[in-house]
């Protein structure tokens, strides 16, 4: 009887345990789903954040889709055409909200408040100074990216990211990207050797997109952490079956549960990144041994994994290295590879430029090899990057978030909000950069940084403040070596079967590929 009065009496605590658990922990989905965001919308409503109004569970994110949709269809038939203006082709949600609340608004991910901005002079005032170090990047898009970027240098913050970025910059200097001219050169070669081959068949028309992606990736691979053997092979394999399991098709980025919306994408991602973290961590002890073998004399790894051994005396976790190579992949490859696409359409419709260009890259190199010390010289083709950039900017927004309230200009955003900076916006404005802000006129950067943008923050292909991309330097060294050598090989014009249709997709994208037609010189 006792034995049994003691079981019911466990039963029961255990009952009432369970009971206060599972209440706790729907006070906190409450509190999280419901309460919180009204306080938040409330505050930011207070301070003059206004938008359009968002729904539970999805906030905006439906209006997004139809709006999308809409102004696409709309759009499409024109896509023959080649318009420059694309704001409102690429982000139609956005540019309608604009005309209705301004540069400056609120709008809804889920229950995730953003600010959007596309006003230059906020943002200035929103980065300067200390306030600069008050804002972190989105929660929501950490856990999202979490495969890709890891803790790495894009998604780490505070005194973490001084270490890494301290750590890091010194790998990416003059001397070290000299060395890996050698690298972009013969990847480069390749791929054009391939087009001689395809032409010699009689097929003149490639998808540049493709071809460049491709041969982005293999550099940046390479740049990165040497892919070389099955190892290498494997890795880059895996990181864009990755990258695509996770941004292939509508994430509820912001919606609660949206992980078991997503739930086998999520996994495969988890899977991949696993794998991937494995491979790279076999080559980075690998390298570590044959460090130690060789010492400073190895002369075989001139690559940012290298370097970064070489340099820091292994200050970074193993753990720490593998999400930093991740991260050169994920922040280098599509970005380099598309600032490349855009431009092989941008000269294809205006040859006037390739001729340019071609004057530009025999009066600097000549007949002789590739140094990276002439690149500097190819100054117009600089101006033509830019003025690629700007129109079609491969990284469309940058985000923050709040991590705490923040007055800017006498408004208060409260802790926790997120930021939306509309880069496509901004580049082009009219009211920033003049009438013809929608046409490709690279000399504008002639003898001017910013293109003669009214506010220098108008025009930001690399981000801003402390946190603008690492890369830039070594992205540029690509795009004038794989130009150079296009260039002097080859003449581009437009397929008949191209459709204009920029399209975001995490990055600024062409929506149905680039064909051109490539002819040798
Ligand atoms: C055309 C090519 C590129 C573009 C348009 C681009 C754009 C950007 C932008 C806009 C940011 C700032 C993001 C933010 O503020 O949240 C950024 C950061 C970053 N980029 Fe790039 N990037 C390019 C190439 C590269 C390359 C080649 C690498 C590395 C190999 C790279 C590595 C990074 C890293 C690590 C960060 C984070 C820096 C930090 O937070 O301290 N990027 N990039």
């Amino acid at each position: 009887m006792d034995q049994f009065l003691d079981v019911s009496r466990f039963c029961y605590m255990f009952f009432n345990i369970f009971v206060v658990v599972l209440s706790l922990m729907f006070l906190k989905l409450f509190l999280r789903c419901c309460i919180l965001p009204v306080r938040a919308q409330k505050k930011l409503r207070e301070n003059g954040f206004v938008g359009p109004p968002p729904s539970f569970p999805l906030g905006n994110l439906n209006d997004m889709k139809k709006l999308k949709t809409a102004l696409v269809a709309e759009k499409s038939k024109s896509s023959i055409i080649i318009n420059h203006d694309i704001h409102s082709i690429a982000l139609p949600h956005f540019a309608l909200w604009q005309q209705q609340y301004g540069k400056v608004f609120v709008y809804w991910l889920g229950i995730e408040p953003f600010v959007y901005v596309a006003d230059p002079e906020f943002l200035s005032v929103m980065s300067k100074g200390v306030l600069g170090k008050s804002w972190g990047k989105p929660n929501v898009f950490k856990k999202d990216r979490e495969p890709m970027f890891g803790t790495g240098l894009v998604m780490v913050e505070g005194d973490d990211w001084t270490r890494h970025r301290h750590i890091i910059t010194p790998a990416f200097s003059p001397l070290n990207l000299k060395t890996m001219t050698n690298m972009m050169v013969e990847s480069t070669s390749n791929m054009l050797d391939r087009w001689c081959i395809q032409i010699n068949s009689g097929n003149l028309e490639f998808d540049m997109e493709n071809e460049i992606i491709g041969t982005a990736g293999e550099i940046i691979a390479k740049t990165s952490f040497g892919v070389r053997g099955e190892n290498g092979t494997q890795v880059l394999k895996n990181l864009r079956a990755m990258q695509f399991a996770l941004f292939n098709s509508n994430r509820y980025v912001g919606v609660p549960f949206s992980n078991v919306l997503a739930f086998k994408q999520t996994l495969k991602a988890k899977e991949l990144g696993k794998e991937i973290d494995g491979l790279l961590l076999s080559i980075i002890n690998e390298r570590k041994r044959s460090l130690v073998v060789e010492g400073d004399q190895d002369h075989h790894h001139h690559d940012l994994l290298g370097m970064l051994l070489k340099a820091d005396k292994w200050k970074f976790t193993a753990t720490e290295l593998v999400d930093e190579c991740k991260t050169f992949f994920f922040a280098g490859h599509e970005t380099t590879a598309l600032a490349l696409t855009w431009t092989f359409m941008l000269l294809a419709i205006h040859p006037e430029w390739q001729d340019t260009l071609r004057d530009e890259i025999r009066q600097v190199i000549g007949d002789s090899e590739i140094e990276y010390n002439k690149l500097a010289g190819l100054k117009k083709m600089s101006w033509v990057m830019n003025e690629v950039l700007r129109l079609y900017p491969p990284a469309p927004n940058a985000q923050r978030q709040a991590r705490r309230d923040i007055e800017v200009n006498g408004r208060v955003i409260p802790n926790g909000t997120n930021i939306w900076i509309d880069v496509v916006a901004m580049h082009h404005d009219a009211e920033l950069w003049g009438d013809d802000v929608n046409e490709f006129k690279p000399e504008r950067f002639d003898g001017n940084l910013h293109g003669g943008c009214k506010n220098k923050m108008g025009f930001m292909p690399f981000g801003f403040g402390g946190r603008m991309c690492i890369g830039r330097n070594l992205t540029t060294m690509e795009y004038k070596i794989v130009l150079s050598l296009v260039l002097s090989r080859f003449e581009i014009s437009v397929s008949p079967g191209y459709r204009h249709s920029p399209k975001y997709m995490l990055s600024l994208r062409p929506g149905f590929g680039l064909p051109l037609i490539v002819r040798p010189l």
